[in-house]
């Protein structure tokens, strides 16, 4: 590794070594690091990228089920500067996904430090400097690293860590609790009664997913969803939208989208599906809440074979109570609850994100802050959206470096910060 050196002489109180990193330290070696880091490779620029898991892409590799594909068509899905493969369907499997992000990460030299949780991380006035502790573990060892770098690059996710409910009697449930996060596929639900909590694309697919393994599941809806077709006339429907929010007003391609929801799928509100007053892509920009991308599960919810119920009051041993005063006999539980950030866990910083774990700044503004701290996927506009925040970077962080590069040369000083060493 040569962009990386060991100051030994520079040992905290703990003995924690410190190493200097020669470019910005990435954390996260998801689809937007690796996307960063491409960028960056492009530019000459290099870089570090931490990982707390032991591979790329844990969201994908670790904590999605198996019967998962993209949901958006392929060309708003590939990350920059390395298309898709030609054969790729499409809506590519995970599989297939994850096929293509290895490659990503192999065409582009990207070797992430894997292991490596970032625990915290700091901007040091005096120094100027970026100050970011990590935390390993092996067995019984743990380490501990400090990285100190110019330049950070957030890249931990909008899906950071699940969101447990604290719903009454949880605990006395007795039964299975899985969150959507471990469940890989229904087949060890068969012919059991399944209470699935949540009903974004995640609630509704493992519905279906409980339907065609047999088991029978029911799906909470407390408040609102938008239900849209996954493609309107063979069309997908997001590339629809995309088109059409280059000559319309958001509001106006709402009304549409709803009016052609209608169409396809009938009013959905007579099956306990109340939509939200504002419209999809609406809700999707202000609230972060994604549509469902409807692929089958409305038509079991018609045929009854998944059962939609309202908000929960509590669980008992093996039963669960409805606000409508209901209570149902359950085998085991599914919390497709959703996730959040885990930013404000570890960086220590208040200007530039907000106490959700997302930059203050909406899109397109929210790629960079202050004293060379940067994010990449918290534009909630899914893959598409963490394209454009890495490009932006990349090239923001290149011609700094570029810049300097070029003056070092004239000067033809050596420069303690650039000197390649070896760690
Ligand atoms: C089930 C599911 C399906 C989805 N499908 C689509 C889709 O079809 N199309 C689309 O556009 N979007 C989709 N999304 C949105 C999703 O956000 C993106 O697909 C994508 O994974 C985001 O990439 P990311 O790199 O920002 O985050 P992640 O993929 O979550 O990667 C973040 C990485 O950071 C690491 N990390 C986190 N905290 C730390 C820490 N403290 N220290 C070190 N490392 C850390 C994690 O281990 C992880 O590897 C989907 C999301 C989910 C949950
Ligand atoms: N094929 C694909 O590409 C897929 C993509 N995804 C994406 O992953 C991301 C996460 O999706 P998902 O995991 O579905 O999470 P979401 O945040 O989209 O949905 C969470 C759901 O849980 C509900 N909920 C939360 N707490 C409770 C509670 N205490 N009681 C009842 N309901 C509760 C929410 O209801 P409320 O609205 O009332 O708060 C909401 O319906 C999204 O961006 C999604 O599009 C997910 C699966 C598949
Ligand atoms: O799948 C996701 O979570 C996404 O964020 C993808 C996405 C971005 N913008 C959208 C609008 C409608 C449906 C899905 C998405």
């Amino acid at each position: 590794m040569q962009n990386l050196f060991r100051i030994a002489d520079h040992e905290d109180f703990f003995s924690r070594p410190c190493i200097w990193v020669n470019g910005p330290v990435i954390v996260g070696a998801g689809p937007s690091g690796l996307a960063t880091a491409a960028c960056l490779r492009k530019q000459g620029v290099p870089f570090v990228v931490l990982d707390r898991e032991e591979c790329i892409a844990s969201l994908w590799q670790k904590r999605t089920y198996d019967r998962l594909k993209l949901h958006l068509p392929k060309q708003f899905c590939q990350l920059p500067k390395l298309p898709f493969p030609e054969d790729f369907p499409e809506y590519p499997t995970k599989k297939q996904f994850i096929e293509y992000l290895e490659s990503y990460a192999k065409h582009f030299e990207i070797n992430p430090r894997f292991n490596e949780c970032v625990q915290s991380a700091r901007y040091d006035e005096t120094s100027g400097l970026w100050r970011v502790k990590t935390v390993s573990t092996n067995g019984s060892t743990r380490t501990e690293v400090e990285y100190i770098c110019r330049w950070l690059v957030v890249a931990t996710g909008e899906n950071a860590e699940c969101v447990m409910p604290d719903i009454e009697g949880l605990n006395e449930f007795g039964g299975d609790v899985t969150h959507a996060c471990s469940y890989k596929s229904g087949k060890k639900f068969r012919g059991k009664k399944v209470l699935v909590v949540g009903c974004g694309n995640s609630g509704m697919e493992i519905s279906l997913d409980l339907c065609n393994h047999n088991a029978s599941p029911s799906i909470v809806v407390r408040s609102t969803v938008h239900v849209l077709p996954r493609e309107i006339f063979g069309k997908s429907t997001f590339e629809l939208a995309v088109m059409l929010m280059r000559w319309l007003p958001i509001w106006l391609v709402d009304k549409l989208l709803l009016l052609l929801a209608w169409i396809l799928l009938g009013n959905i509100q007579k099956y306990g599906l109340k939509r939200p007053s504002m419209g999809p892509l609406q809700v999707k920009n202000i609230m972060g809440k994604t549509p469902v991308l409807d692929i089958g599960a409305l038509k079991k919810i018609r045929s009854g074979d998944i059962k939609v119920v309202p908000g929960i009051k509590r669980f008992s041993r093996g039963q669960v109570e409805l606000v409508n005063g209901e209570t149902l006999d359950i085998d085991s539980i599914v919390l497709a609850t959703g996730y959040r950030s885990n930013v404000p866990s570890w960086l220590q910083e208040g200007e530039f994100f907000s106490k959700n774990g997302f930059p203050k700044a909406p899109f397109p503004n929210g790629w960079k802050g202050n004293a060379g701290l940067y994010a990449v996927g918290f534009t909630r506009r899914g893959l598409s959206g963490a394209s454009c925040d890495a490009m932006r970077i990349a090239q923001d962080i290149g011609k700094v470096w570029k810049d300097e590069t070029k003056q070092q040369k004239k000067r033809t000083t050596a420069c303690h910060r650039r000197c390649i060493s070896q760690f």
